[in-house]
């Protein structure tokens, strides 16, 4: 058999799309509207005081209105979220309209021998348990990775498949500072592979790692996307203005 990469895994994610019905929403009144609001952002603020992150950005297109990002400890928690928000007066004007299910996964494609715990590592427990920056946009997009005839990257030896990653690592490198990418497993967990979130200050850069990685091997060959989301940072003063009328 060949060998699996051995993953560290960290908190659950659950990234929540939602749509704004917009045709009742108007019909509400103005104070119903902002009580509904006021109990949103409470709801948003409470968000942070447990251990795990979050995040709140707007998305462009008819693909959803809203995303909440939420990393966790445990997968209770998320659904407990999920509850929690489903409760809220503003849940019944929004329509969920993508979900998807994950936890933050790190592998040993480019690890190095060490007898340490890597759990214990600091540098290793920040990108496993990462604080979700606070960048002004974001993109994610669910992929897998080809298992089609002489392309199946689950039949390359660990040597071939590290070989590989170390290229892509190496393009990804070329975009520090200018994205955070948080990789989330979700063999599993969700109709997909991974799901890829990048965070950036400008949003031409999605657009050019993407695009830049197309040419790489690991995603040239072996690569296949599901659908992109991409939006911009809400804070309680951009949530207010988004929901009046
Ligand atoms: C911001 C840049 C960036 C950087 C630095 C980076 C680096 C790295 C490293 C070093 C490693 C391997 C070890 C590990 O840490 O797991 C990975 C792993 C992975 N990546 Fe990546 N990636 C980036 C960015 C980045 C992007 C933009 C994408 C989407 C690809 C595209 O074509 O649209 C991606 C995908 C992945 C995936 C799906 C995995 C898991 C593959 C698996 O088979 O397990 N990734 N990635």
């Amino acid at each position: 058999m060949n060998e699996a990469a051995i993953t560290l895994d960290g908190w659950y994610a659950l990234h929540d799309f939602r749509s704004i019905d917009w045709a009742s929403w108007k019909l509400v009144s103005t104070e119903e509207r902002e009580a509904a609001t006021k109990e949103f952002i409470a709801f948003l603020e409470d968000l942070n005081k447990d251990t795990g992150s979050n995040a709140f950005y707007s998305i462009i297109g008819q693909k959803a209105d809203f995303m909440m990002m939420t990393l966790r400890e445990t997968p209770e928690e998320l659904s407990e979220i999920e509850t929690k928000f489903a409760k809220l007066a503003i849940a019944d004007f929004t329509i969920p309209t993508y979900s998807y299910v994950s936890i933050v996964e790190l592998s040993n494609y480019l690890a190095g021998k060490s007898d340490e715990d890597p759990y214990q590592n600091p540098h290793v427990r920040a990108r496993l348990y990462p604080e979700l920056p606070k960048s002004k946009y974001v993109c994610f997009y669910p992929m897998d990775k080809k298992r089609d005839g002489n392309d199946n990257w689950y039949m390359l030896t660990m040597d071939k498949r590290r070989q590989l990653m170390h290229s892509h690592g190496l393009i990804g490198r070329s975009y520090a500072g200018k994205i955070k990418q948080i990789i989330t497993g979700s063999v599993g967990l969700d109709d997909h592979e991974w799901g890829v979130t990048l965070f950036s200050d400008d949003m031409l850069e999605f657009k050019k790692i993407v695009y830049e990685m197309r040419f790489d091997e690991v995603s040239a060959r072996y690569g296949e996307f599901g659908e992109f989301l991409v939006g911009n940072l809400l804070d309680n003063e951009k949530l207010e203005k988004l929901l009046a009328i």
